[in-house]
């Protein structure tokens, strides 16, 4: 398994173009395959996940090609409905398939979808807004299989405002007969990203962003060019790196309204932040405050996907910060690691008690998921002496290149390939 291998200790300073959004590209690139045609898709991010993407897309039949930031699919040889185990389980986001492919042919086999090990990330909510539509679910074992004669408008109320059910239904909604309201939906702005890409394709949608979708079926879609949103996680990600190292970075290419709560935080944290148009300047010379209490939750509050890059901030501050986890159950894996590193964080449940430390030492620590990775990655780049990061496919799902960018930034990081295999020494 490769390994990021970081000299710490150095502030970040330059300017850097934040990649497009993973967990736009996603739903969008799942959702092009309900019409026919060839689609142009650009500042699609180069990450493992979008590599798993296209190869399910290929395997029901698509043409597909990744060249520099712009995927070309071509939708019209689709010709499968079944989604292969073996790709399925190799992200959560493969799950995405099943409202188009139900779109398109009434009917999909797939299975329970795999992903990061950060709680137990049921898919009852997709389940039951699909069954609402008139969709028949059939489970044996983690095969699944869905079948619509004709997909219905319906009123779905979801329980919790799940990213992936919203998107799910309001991808399966498209092409049904009548309207379907979603309510309580999700409304992170990669929502409003598959709205405008919906529509772009010739669907009829409004409410992406707010709490109350409305769908109105439409007959067909086309196929179409677009452009993906920036990566917020992503440009989140190098603004704590920038501050935890004391450093100076713009980012260029965001949009900075998506980043509102994250903004607010590091402020309070003393981070200087300055924004111009789709550039955000952090600065941080000084190490930085404590924070009473971060709740994650649902978007537009502080997301469940910047906590663990945030905590190391935190891990550095004067003073004793509380950060809540309230979205996934499992999202404390990076204490760990962070403990053998010198921080002082003690976890009760799902709130985690951050003493700040003076510094942090460099280690050898295990990436377990994506953001965890992320966040050892800012660790090692802000502690004393050598970290060595492993298990960084973790890290690659969801970061096009992370060295190369902190690289450009002034960072000592390096990839490090695995050792070959020795062919055990004979002696004769
Ligand atoms: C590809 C993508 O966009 N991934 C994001 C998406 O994941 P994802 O769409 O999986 O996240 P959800 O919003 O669905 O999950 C939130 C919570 O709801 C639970 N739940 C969800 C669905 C369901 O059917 N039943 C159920 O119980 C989950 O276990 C979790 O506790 O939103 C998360 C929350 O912002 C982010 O961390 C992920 O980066
Ligand atoms: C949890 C994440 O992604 P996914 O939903 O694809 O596992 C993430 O992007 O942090």
């Amino acid at each position: 398994m490769e390994k990021l291998v970081i000299e710490g200790g150095i502030p970040l300073s330059g300017a850097v173009r934040i990649q497009g959004a993973k967990n736009a590209a996603l739903p969008i690139l799942a959702a092009s395959i309900m019409a026919s045609g060839t689609h142009t898709l650009r500042n699609v991010p180069k990450l493992l996940d979008i590599e798993v993407m296209l190869g399910i897309l290929r395997s029901l039949g698509c043409g597909a090609e990744h060249k520099e930031d712009t995927v070309v699919l071509d939708t019209t040889g689709l010709n499968s409905t079944h989604v292969p185990e073996e790709l399925m389980k190799q992200m959560r986001s493969s799950i995405f398939l099943m409202g188009p492919l139900l779109s398109r042919f009434g009917t999909v086999q797939v299975y329970q979808p795999g992903g990061c090990a950060i709680g137990e990330r049921k898919i009852d909510l997709h389940l039951r807004g699909l069954q609402a539509l008139g969709v028949t679910i059939e489970e044996t074992g983690s095969t699944i299989i869905c079948t619509a004669e004709d997909l219905k408008g319906a009123d779905i109320t979801l329980d919790f405002p799940s990213v992936g059910a919203t998107e799910n239904i309001m991808m399966a909604a498209v092409l049904a007969d009548g309207i379907t309201t979603i309510s309580n939906a999700a409304r992170e702005p990669e929502i409003q990203d598959l709205q405008n890409f919906l529509n772009a394709m010739g669907a009829d949608i409004i409410g992406a962003g707010t709490d109350t979708i409305t769908i109105r079926g439409v007959r067909s879609l086309h196929a179409c060019t677009y452009r993906i949103i920036p990566d917020r996680i992503v440009a989140g990600t190098f603004m704590v790196a920038a501050a935890a190292t004391k450093g100076s970075v713009a980012l260029e290419g965001v949009c900075p309204q998506h980043l509102n709560a994250a903004i607010h935080v590091l402020r309070r944290a003393g981070v200087q932040i300055t924004v111009h148009d789709d550039i955000i300047n952090v600065h941080a010379p000084i190490r930085p405050r404590a924070v009473e209490r971060i709740v994650t939750a649902p978007h537009p509050s502080f997301p469940t996907d910047l906590q663990s890059q945030v905590m190391v901030l935190l891990s550095l501050a004067d003073g004793i910060s509380i950060m809540k986890e309230t979205i996934f159950e499992s999202r404390f894996k990076h204490v760990d690691e962070l403990t053998r590193m010198g921080a002082d964080i003690r976890v009760d449940f799902n709130s985690a008690f951050i003493r700040g430390v003076p510094r942090l030492y460099g280690a050898t620590v295990e990436a377990t998921d994506l953001r965890a990775g992320a966040a050892l990655v800012i660790a090692g780049l802000a502690a004393h002496g050598t970290t060595v990061v492993e298990q960084i496919h973790h890290v690659d799902r969801g970061y096009d290149r992370i060295e190369e960018m902190l690289t450009r930034l002034g960072a000592r990081i390096r990839r490090q390939a695995p050792v070959p295999d020795q062919a055990p020494v004979t002696g004769e």
